[in-house]
């Protein structure tokens, strides 16, 4: 049974590449014209679609709700000769899983296939809870849809939820998301930003303070403890939090009540309590600079957000969002990316996550000032380098593993050469990757970016074991 269906006015084409599909183990059938497509659609489960442009006289494009729509809710994956970015884009908002221009690439399809007919199969488990408003956030990848079904579960009790990521990852962004969600959306979020508490007026910014109480103290301050009665207080960098106030702020915990510097009487505040931090909290609790107690009243709900560089799933939406975004902000059309420009940003390594993605892109629009394209070349001299350093880093040492071709009587033909040292190559990088992983086949896809099926093809293929 094919899973996939190519679509495609130029029959060569189709051949070849249901070749190359079966040797990647994907199975496919195919389609000179969309009438008749449409038709093995309807009979047929196919998972994808490879839907290509001159088959038949309509534009293929005006065909993505229909096709989207038949019984088996096929991925579509749209290839086109256009080099137009309003293509790409109406591809995209159309409803295709990914856009492709021509000349194919066809490594890269496979890829995309692979991925595709990964997601078809899991996307009942991928919908996010349906009423969750998510505020901005980007992605459905399964990490991401796992971070969103932790929102939904804190926006629906009044839980402390402990928030940690490294820098960039997202932290207020989702905390903000939960208070969005949750019963006390109408009321502040109150973001306490814990570096940057002043020694010397930490107890008077959180609680407040009378006037009089201290020399500046001229006016009488409610502090931003108070501020967030009947709403949500967002700890920020919580890990930096003096010693000193994470004891006052254990009291305030447990009895919701304070009070304010120089005050006599004691006052509430039914606040929500949200913290984050990118330290680790239970290494600092083990070297007593955090207190084991407050560690264990933050952390009701935990909510890790991951790195940039394992939610490489999420990229293409991520990309699209803030070009567009950056483009909107600087008035201009809306710019396409070459297949090259988010290669060049999957192999980055992304230590500042998603706001340095952001501030990228932001650049990369500027640079490219009014061509339609986004290119490597766009992006910053420092991002290429460290993918330049990256990838040659990578690359085995190709000279100490072959020996050198001098002997004119043996000299293999380039195909034979290629395939022998292919497959010492990929049982190499397989072998390591088992062992890296541990022989964990989600950690290993994760890590190779390769889809189960293909992994499991390739193990049997090279003949490695899971445990080697
Ligand atoms: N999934 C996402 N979708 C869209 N935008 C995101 C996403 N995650 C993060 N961002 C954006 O990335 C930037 C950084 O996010 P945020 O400030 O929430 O990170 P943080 O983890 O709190 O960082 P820090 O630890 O440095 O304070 C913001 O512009 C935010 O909107």
């Amino acid at each position: 049974m094919s899973d996939i269906l190519i679509i495609d006015g130029d029959a060569a084409f189709c051949q070849s590449l249901m070749a190359e599909l079966a040797r990647h183990n994907l199975h496919a059938a195919h389609s000179t014209t969309l009438s008749k497509g449409l038709a093995m659609l309807h009979v047929g489960e196919f998972s994808l679609v490879l839907l290509g442009d001159e088959a038949g006289s309509k534009n293929s494009l005006e065909f993505l709700s229909t096709l989207r729509e038949v019984p088996s809710r096929p991925e579509i994956i749209v290839m086109s000769k256009s080099r137009d970015p309003d293509a790409a884009e109406a591809a995209i908002r159309g409803g295709a899983w990914n856009f492709m221009p021509k000349p194919v690439n066809t490594q890269r399809l496979m890829v995309l296939a692979e991925r595709a007919l990964e997601y078809h199969r899991e996307r009942p488990a991928k919908c996010a809870p349906v009423s969750l408003r998510r505020e901005g956030i980007v992605g459905n990848s399964r990490l991401l849809n796992s971070c969103l079904d932790i929102v939904a579960q804190a926006a629906s009790t009044d839980v402390n939820v402990l928030i940690t990521g490294e820098t960039g990852t997202g932290k207020e962004l989702f905390a903000r998301a939960i208070h969005a969600n949750s019963s006390r959306s109408g009321k502040p979020f109150v973001v306490v930003d814990c570096a940057a508490l002043p020694d010397t007026l930490v107890e008077s910014m959180l609680f407040g303070h009378e006037r009089g109480a201290f020399t500046s103290a001229e006016n009488r301050s409610i502090g931003l403890v108070k501020q967030a009665d009947g709403g949500t207080l967002f700890l920020d960098e919580v890990g930096e939090l003096p010693l000193s106030t994470q004891k006052v702020f254990l009291r305030v915990l447990e009895g919701r009540s304070f009070r304010p510097v120089g005050g006599a009487k004691e006052i509430t505040s039914n606040f929500r309590l949200l913290a984050a931090t990118n330290r680790d909290l239970e290494a600092m609790v083990q070297a007593d600079t955090f207190r084991r107690d407050l560690f264990y009243r933050l952390r009701g709900i935990r909510l890790e957000l991951s790195p940039l560089r394992d939610l490489l799933d999420d990229l293409n939406d991520l990309i699209c969002h803030f070009v567009r975004r950056a483009c909107k902000q600087l008035n201009i059309d809306n710019k396409g990316f070459s297949p090259d420009f988010l290669d060049t940003l999957l192999q980055y390594e992304w230590p500042g996550n998603i706001r340095e993605l952001v501030n990228a892109l932001d650049q990369a629009v500027v640079r490219a000032g009014t061509e339609p394209i986004l290119y490597p070349q766009h992006l910053s001299r420092n991002i290429r380098a460290n993918v330049a350093r990256l990838l040659v880093a990578e690359l085995p040492e190709l000279e100490n593993r072959t020996p050198p071709l001098t002997d004119g009587e043996a000299f293999p033909s380039l195909r034979e050469y290629r395939e022998k040292h292919m497959a010492e190559l990929e049982t190499w990088y397989l072998k390591n990757l088992m062992l890296v992983s541990k022989g964990e086949i989600t950690n290993a896809c994760r890590l190779s970016g390769l889809s189960r099926p293909r992994l499991y093809a390739l193990l049997k293929q090279r003949g490695v074991e899971r445990g080697s």
